[in-house]
């Protein structure tokens, strides 16, 4: 496949080489330099793109590439607060998007049980649930995207809950998520239960980037040909 990569830091990197070890082509990589470059590309010349940037540069990204009719997997997080926009355009211009917070086979199987722990523990008041999650300090948004989506996925089960903080709280109508900035950890998240007695968590800990570049090549392999927008329960079948 020809791959255009759109972003090439530390993930882009790393799909470039996990990518061109499995056969594909990577076309062009573009960056903040040379972000205009874009414009260049037609449909043509690109079976998809893979978009890891920032969260500023996301959007712009996503709708360029809709209207070249070129197919989008975006790993970008930080702008989900524009994902009406996205999907109105989505539908408009007939394009193709594949988002995931996190690409990572594990998360995604880590989302899956979260419900299910979720959906168990609200019958329980006297635990109280939080999230937590650690990245490198480069990371440009807070809480991670994983951190949101897990958030999601508890909130889900608790009614009594109105909305989440970026911190913890003993109020009991807000779910708290913790962020932390620290070295280069690549990505951990925990969701804890505590009661007065005992404490269980659900942990994850990517030990390399390079579970979210796999997770977002067979994510790229999979959505030439398919028009809407795409996540990993509809490649994995969770
Ligand atoms: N969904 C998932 O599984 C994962 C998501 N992420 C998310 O992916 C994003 C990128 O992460 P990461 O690779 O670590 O970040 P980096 O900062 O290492 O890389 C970002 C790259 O994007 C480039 N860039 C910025 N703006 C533009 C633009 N307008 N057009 C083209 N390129 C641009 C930067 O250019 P320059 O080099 O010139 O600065 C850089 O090359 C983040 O939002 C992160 O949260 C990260 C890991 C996994
Ligand atoms: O910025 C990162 O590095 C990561 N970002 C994603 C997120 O915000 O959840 C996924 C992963 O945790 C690494």
């Amino acid at each position: 496949m020809r791959i255009l990569l759109i972003g090439y830091g530390k993930m882009g990197k790393t799909i470039e080489r996990l990518a061109k070890a499995k056969g594909h082509e990577i076309v062009g990589t573009l960056t903040i330099e040379d972000a205009d470059r874009l414009q260049e590309f037609t449909a043509e010349q690109v079976d998809v793109a893979i978009e890891f940037t920032s969260p500023a540069a996301a959007v712009p990204n996503i709708l360029t590439c809709f209207e070249k009719g070129i197919p989008v997997v975006v790993g970008t997080t930080g702008w989900l607060e524009q994902l009406p926009l996205v999907t109105e355009q989505c539908a408009a211009a007939q394009g193709s998007l594949f988002f995931a917070s996190n690409f990572s086979i594990g998360v995604n199987l880590f989302f899956h049980f979260n419900e299910y722990v979720a959906k168990k523990m609200q019958r329980y008041p006297e635990y109280a649930v939080q999230v937590k999650e650690i990245h490198h300090i480069h990371k440009l948004d807070k809480p991670s995207g994983t951190a949101l989506t897990i958030a999601d996925g508890i909130m889900a089960h608790y009614p009594q809950k109105q909305g989440w903080v970026n911190n913890a709280t003993h109020n009991p109508e807000m779910l708290g998520i913790e962020s932390e900035r620290e070295g280069e950890v690549v990505g951990t998240h925990i969701v804890q239960y505590t009661s007065e007695n005992d404490t269980f968590e659900l942990h994850h800990i990517a030990h390399s980037r390079e579970g979210f570049a796999a997770g977002a090549i067979l994510a790229a392999e999979w959505l030439p040909g398919r028009q809407g927008i795409f996540g990993m329960p509809d490649l994995l079948e969770l």
